[in-house]
């Protein structure tokens, strides 16, 4: 996956969508894209491969969590697929992440590479009062991060979600080359809707994190293919 472009958050129902949603950006455009629950649930596997085929970097977001068992032979059948990247949530556990690592690496075809395994730390939509009062955690939310981000590198991941707030603890606690990928990024002043720990583009960058990953300030722009271009150069750091 090429560092330098946003990863679209593909949150549409179905392909009709995706593909007029994708006609708004230049023909032979080699985006990077993510297919999460709500698209995957709907167009199933054929989705990911139809972008696959039309040249796209996916990340396939399920945020797999089951028993060990289960995530491995799910993992194997993901890498099949052909995506550059794919995610669990690390609070599944240490033995469930070793699962998916040789799961992963069992299923892809001989000759390529593993898609880069990622885990969820603590969601962008939960604020430290959240996780502490619902989930019972009695950290810090950076901790709670850091935590599993260290047992996600113990595991043999290759990184983590989490928010770009959370970049420098995480590659403090793990190693400067463990992936940042961070979702909640609103240009400044953009609408929050349910995230609740968010970075502009432009700090993203500043702070370090490896990946962004964009929704709703594209996919629900007036004109999407511009407010791409603006994320890419404030990513890039062409805007200040
Ligand atoms: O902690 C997480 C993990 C995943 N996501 C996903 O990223 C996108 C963000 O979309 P926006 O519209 O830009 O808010 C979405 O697909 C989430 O499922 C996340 O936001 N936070």
């Amino acid at each position: 996956m090429d560092k330098r472009k946003p990863i679209i958050a593909l949150d549409f129902p179905d392909l009709v969508t995706v593909q007029t949603f994708l006609a708004k950006f230049p023909k032979n455009d080699s985006l990077n894209v993510k297919v999460g629950m709500e698209l995957y649930y709907q167009a199933g596997p054929a989705i990911v491969t139809y972008l696959v085929e039309a040249g796209h970097q996916v990340f396939l977001d399920l945020k797999l969590h089951d028993i060990p068992n289960t995530v491995g032979r799910a993992m194997e059948g993901l890498a099949r697929l052909g995506v550059a990247m794919t995610n669990l949530h690390g609070a599944g556990g240490k033995e469930m992440m070793k699962a998916a690592v040789a799961g992963l690496q069992k299923g892809t075809p001989l000759g390529q590479t593993p898609p880069l395994l990622i885990a969820v730390t603590q969601l962008t939509s939960t604020s430290e009062q959240s996780m502490q009062e619902e989930q019972l955690i009695t950290t810090s939310l950076e901790e709670s991060v850091a935590h599993y981000g260290k047992l996600a590198q113990e595991c043999g991941l290759d990184g983590v979600v989490c928010s770009a707030k959370e970049v420098s603890v995480i590659k403090a606690s793990t190693s400067s080359d463990f992936l940042c990928v961070t979702p909640g990024i609103r240009p400044k002043k953009g609408e929050l809707g349910d995230q609740k720990r968010v970075m502009t583009p432009l700090e993203a960058k500043q702070i370090g994190s490896d990946f962004i990953v964009v929704g709703r300030p594209i996919t629900q722009a007036v004109d999407p293919y511009k407010a791409y271009q603006e994320i890419l150069a404030e990513w890039n750091g062409e805007i200040k």
